[in-house]
């Protein structure tokens, strides 16, 4: 099984695309500067990416990908890196969602580590199985809200890889060092349950202390195998059990919640660049949220302590200017005592409504923001739109629909890529506003700096760097969020100044600081070249 796995996540492939690899060189003679000329043709990277084009279905892009990644790591990172535009929307939202709703059928091999509840008592034992000790990362969900698509149990296994390929393509983490697990304490989903290939424990999820023990048991794990550096990105879990587990953990163990707080530092940084073209500051806005989960109260949470720290009005005062509709209407504060703990700071006094329309006409926000996880729900004109809901099937309006109901108007940005939008004569360009921009950057910074913990002020200085990568180039084109072409840079510099906030406040243990983190970051940062030997 070890060496199985070793193969699966590092190894070097026979099965090589590359006409250089062929000769039989080890992990060794490869690795290092890249000295040949990637404009050559026939590289292994061109060769692979024309064969990928081939395909016409989305998801057999993606299973062609996870076989390269299987067999050749490396060209598999080279290729994503070097086509980031390209292949995102392949290896994450939209078409992981895809995949992780047929991951039984479309299933290979493991290409993380399943814990079940079956080892409840033995998770320790499970954890050194994995061939590789020198963990910095480790993305886990249970499965139980995988973007927009609800409950696909042990299928959510896309989500962790996806998220990792990522940290590594779009944030430098050596891909050795990264560890998707899920944890799979059953599922509710019927048509899963039911379902021959289906590839988890099939019974209904354990809840309560049955639960929280078994997660216990893994944080406690986590801890005592790979030590208090060890980042957990909390992924796709319900939010009943989300917030609960980031309160507990977070001061422990080196944890975020990407849906809750990734999320939010992305989405402050579009907010503020977006300032740039709307004028005013964050205060002059009433932001109006779809969706009240975790990355709507998420989102909310974190404009309004910027918004806090900006006008030195306290956190209490700067809530009011930001509502929230769920699936039973506005958050008012006559619901407070029906409500999640949550959601209680944003029961606001008004009269109930129970539409997000007759929301909009009372509340008249400047800024809509959907984060309901339902599909095609905004029907109203906005100056600023942000339609976060994955995959694309579950945004709440597409980018045409943004910019022909505003006549061009409308700042926009979604979850899940757009293509650009012609109207009248002019191109505009959708934002991408998915935390895929942050959490890279920002689990690189806390990595490099060897922080112990995540703090809010963190997640503001990764936002700030991502505000700061936009250029007046990108403003005069409506664009609020930099190209992720260029992402590596991006990443760099968040993570740099994660890792700064991380000194500053006393959390870092690399010591001694480096004097220039950016050109630190971007020395740690891993990069699959190949050597050449001409
Ligand atoms: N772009 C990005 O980077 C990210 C996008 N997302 C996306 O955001 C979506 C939500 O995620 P998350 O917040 O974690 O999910 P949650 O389940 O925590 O929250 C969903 C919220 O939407 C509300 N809701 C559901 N249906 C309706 C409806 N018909 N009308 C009004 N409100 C409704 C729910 O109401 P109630 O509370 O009453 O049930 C709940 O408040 C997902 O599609 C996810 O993919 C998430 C994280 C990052
Ligand atoms: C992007 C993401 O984390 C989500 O949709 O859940
Ligand atoms: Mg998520």
């Amino acid at each position: 099984m070890e060496s199985f796995l070793k193969e699966q996540r590092g190894g070097e492939s026979v099965l090589d695309l590359s006409p250089r690899s062929t000769v039989g060189g080890g992990v060794e003679d490869v690795y290092g500067e890249d000295r040949a000329s990637e404009d050559q043709l026939a590289t292994p990277w061109t060769v692979s990416v024309a064969s990928l084009r081939q395909y016409d279905v989305p998801l057999h892009k993606y299973m062609a990908l996870m076989e390269l990644e299987e067999r050749n790591e490396r060209l598999f990172y080279k290729l994503l890196i070097n086509n980031v535009e390209e292949l995102l929307p392949i290896v994450y939202t939209p078409t992981v969602g895809e995949a992780c709703q047929k991951y039984g059928s479309i299933f290979r091999r493991p290409q993380g580590l399943y814990i079940s509840l079956k080892e409840k008592g033995k998770i320790l034992e499970v954890l050194r199985n994995w061939p590789e000790r020198a963990i910095q990362v480790i993305v886990v969900t249970d499965g139980e809200r995988i973007l927009g698509l609800g409950d696909l149990g042990c299928q959510g296994m896309g989500i962790p890889v996806g998220k990792l390929s990522l940290y590594t393509a779009l944030g430098g983490v050596r891909p050795s060092a990264c560890l998707p697990i899920t944890i799979d304490v059953g599922t509710n989903n019927e048509k899963l349950l039911n379902d021959e290939f289906y590839i988890g424990l099939k019974q209904k999820r354990a809840t309560g202390k049955e639960y929280y023990d078994f997660l216990h048991e893994f944080m406690t794990a986590v801890k005592q195998n790979y030590g208090e550096k060890v980042l957990i990105q909390f992924e796709d879990f319900a939010n009943h059990n989300a917030f609960e587990l980031l309160a507990k953990y977070g001061t422990t163990h080196l944890v975020f919640n990407d849906d809750i707080q990734g999320t939010a530092s992305v989405v402050l940084s579009g907010l503020v660049a977006s300032l740039k073209l709307l004028g005013g500051t964050l205060g002059d806005h009433t932001f109006l949220f779809l969706g009240a989960g975790e990355a709507g109260t998420g989102i909310a949470e974190l404009i309004a302590l910027e918004m806090s720290k900006q006008t030195k009005v306290p956190v209490e005062e700067t809530r009011k200017k930001i509502w929230l509709v769920d699936s039973k209407g506005l958050i008012v504060s006559s619901r407070k005592e029906s409500l999640q703990h949550f959601k209680r700071p944003w029961a606001h006094e008004h009269e109930p409504i129970d539409n997000l329309l007759d929301a909009v006409k009372a509340i008249k926000p400047t800024a809509l923001i959907g984060t309901s996880g339902v599909g095609k729900t905004f029907t109203k004109e906005k100056p600023l739109i942000m339609a976060l809901s994955n995959p694309t099937s579950q945004a709440e309006c597409t980018a045409e629909q943004a910019y022909t109901w505003t006549e061009g108007r409308a700042i926009f940005a979604s979850g899940s890529p757009f293509d650009p939008v012609e109207f009248n004569g002019k191109c505009f360009m959708p934002g991408q506003a998915n935390n895929a921009y942050i959490f890279p950057g920002l689990g690189f910074g806390l990595v490099i700096s060897g922080a112990i913990r995540v703090h809010d002020d963190m997640l503001l200085a990764a936002s700030e760097a991502l505000a700061g990568q936009v250029t007046q180039e990108h403003y005069d084109k409506g664009m609020i969020y930099p190209p992720l072409a260029n992402i590596r840079k991006i990443s760099a510099h968040i993570a740099a100044n994660v890792a700064a906030k991380a000194y500053e406040l006393g959390l870092a243990t690399r010591l001694p600081r480096p004097a220039d983190l950016v050109k630190y970051a971007e020395s740690c940062m891993f990069t699959p070249n190949y050597r050449s030997y001409r």
